[in-house]
């Protein structure tokens, strides 16, 4: 089952209709309290723990939170910012049953602190009591849990309001992941994050997901027992000049490992030499101009064009060509930069089979200033994809994926590693090889961009992008093991 990341208003409504269904919400309160409780036990064994409650529902988990542990035989102390403001919060506290302590804003000195100020109800920047504890809990971030989200980071952003926000080592959340915890800086100020089931239904979700197998691994592009290197579908790259050739065949090799059935690099007459002696099952083809380039794309199902193709008039050219075939395109790197001085060219030229993957530099020349305008990123590949028409693949340690129609996903197995000359041309090659085998274009950016992160995770330190490809067929074959038990 695909995994939803709701935003706070989705949660609200999805708690609603559990209490109209006739949960109380003093039950779903209990229920992620204990959910929390144990989850930190999982963790930590019994220690002092300071647990700071706010006056809502994020303040009515603490209070859970702080019995269960209690319970179990934990020294716990309860320090409230003000009196419960909820009811909910209020049943809580009064189920307590102990010493209630005024917040010490100068960290009363524990092993473990428990922050359950405020969560998906934060409004305003934190302020008074609540911002001098931020503030003295600076560098404490490995011995805070967070409950649902970090206090001072805003649930659909990931960003504070403004100003101070808390971090954790552990952010226990219920249901379904919020932007926050997929989001930088949120996700980082989260630490580990743990959903805890508390009875909920997706019934108030709408079409942003987490990026992961479960969301399109049951379209995975297996050859079928019979196929040919045809039926895998043909893949084309278009190279760079004679010194710039590198990044297509970096790309052309990424688009085999992924299993196209047969990857041809369109080659300058310049290059044709150079490249020649870097390929094998790789096949090589000249083409002078975008006409030939058309010609050649005639009866490909994807085509790369981007990856150190050259800036300017001549690549615009060939990306016109190239869109006027049936190949589903991936469009990165100097085909998006080639269009800066009139996006629309481009996004005239595209069709939703079409791929656009910018980093952010690249986001900004296309869609100027929507990064800055939109709240977040999600919200700005969401508007970048219904502009252009396309799937938009917006890089970062938190890639989001997007659809024209509204569909979009996040990367939550992002790694640094990934930081390295020529990894987005082997992402290009890995979304264009899926597309190649009649992957449809959304889905194939994700499963690339997924596979992608995990050879990066699975590498390490010290990763070039060389690596990328020949990382690939381990990811293949966990998928490949799994297909027959999906995760849950
Ligand atoms: N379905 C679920 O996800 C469940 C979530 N639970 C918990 O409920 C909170 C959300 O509770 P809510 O009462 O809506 O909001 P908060 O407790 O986060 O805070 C609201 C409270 O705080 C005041 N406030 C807001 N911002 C500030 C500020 N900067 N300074 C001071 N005061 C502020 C506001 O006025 C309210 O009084 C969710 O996070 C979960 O932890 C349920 O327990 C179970 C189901
Ligand atoms: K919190």
């Amino acid at each position: 089952m695909p995994r939803h990341i709701m935003s706070v208003t989705e949660m609200k409504a999805a708690d609603a209709a559990a209490v109209a269904a006739g949960t109380p919400a003093t039950t779903l309160m209990e229920r992620a309290g204990q959910g929390a409780a144990d989850a930190i036990r999982a963790r930590w064994a019994r220690r002092p723990v300071v647990i700071w409650c706010g006056p809502g529902d994020n303040g009515g988990d603490g209070y859970v939170i702080a019995r269960h542990l209690r319970r179990r035989g934990w020294p716990v102390r309860v320090e409230a910012l003000a009196p419960p403001a909820s009811t909910s919060c209020r049943w809580a506290a009064e189920r307590w049953r102990s010493e209630v302590h005024a917040l010490n804003p100068a960290v009363t000195p524990a092993d473990l602190y428990i922050d359950a100020l405020f969560g998906a109800g934060l409004s305003r920047p934190l302020e008074g009591a609540a911002d001098d504890l931020a503030r003295a809990a600076e560098g404490l971030s490995a011995r805070i849990v967070a409950i649902d989200t970090p206090s001072g980071i805003h649930g659909d952003t990931g960003r504070p309001i403004d100003g101070r926000a808390l971090a954790a080592a552990l952010t226990v959340t219920f249901h379904r992941r919020k932007p926050a915890h997929v989001l930088a800086p949120g996700r980082a100020a989260c630490g580990e994050v743990e959903v805890i089931d508390i009875g909920l239904t997706d019934v108030a979700a709408g079409t942003l997901f987490e990026n992961d197998p479960s969301l399109w691994g049951a379209r995975f592009p297996w050859p079928s027992t019979d196929a040919h290197k045809h039926a895998r579908g043909r893949l084309l790259v278009v190279s760079g000049e004679a010194w710039s050739t590198g990044a297509a065949r970096l790309s052309a090799r990424a688009g085999l490992r992924i299993g196209a059935g047969v990857v041809t690099l369109l080659s300058p007459p310049g290059a044709l030499a150079i490249n020649a002696a870097h390929l094998e099952a790789v096949m090589l083809a000249p083409f002078e101009t975008d006409a030939e380039l058309a010609e050649r794309a005639a009866n490909a199902a994807a085509a790369v064009i981007g990856p150190a193709a050259g800036l300017g008039e001549a690549t615009a050219r060939n990306l016109t060509a190239l869109a006027g075939t049936g190949a589903a395109l991936v469009v990165d790197a100097d085909a998006l930069t080639s269009f800066a001085h009139a996006p629309d060219q481009l996004f005239a030229r595209l069709d939703r089979d079409d791929v656009l993957t910018p980093h952010p530099g690249e986001f900004e020349r296309l869609f100027p200033g929507l990064l800055k305008s939109a709240p977040e990123r999600i919200a700005a590949a969401r508007q970048a994809a219904r502009q252009a028409g396309a799937i938009v693949l917006l890089k970062g340690p938190d890639t989001v994926i997007a659809a024209p129609d509204g569909r979009a996903a996040v990367n939550l197995n992002g790694a640094p590693w990934l930081a390295t000359a020529g990894s987005g041309d082997v992402l290009a090659g890995f979304i264009a090889g899926l597309a190649a085998q009649g992957m449809d274009s959304f889905d194939a950016a994700c499963a690339g961009a997924w596979i992608h992160a995990e050879c990066g995770a699975a590498h390490g330190p010290g990763l070039i992008a060389e690596d990328l490809p020949g990382l690939a067929p381990a990811v293949l074959k966990r998928l490949w093991d799994q297909r027959a038990n999906p995760l849950p």
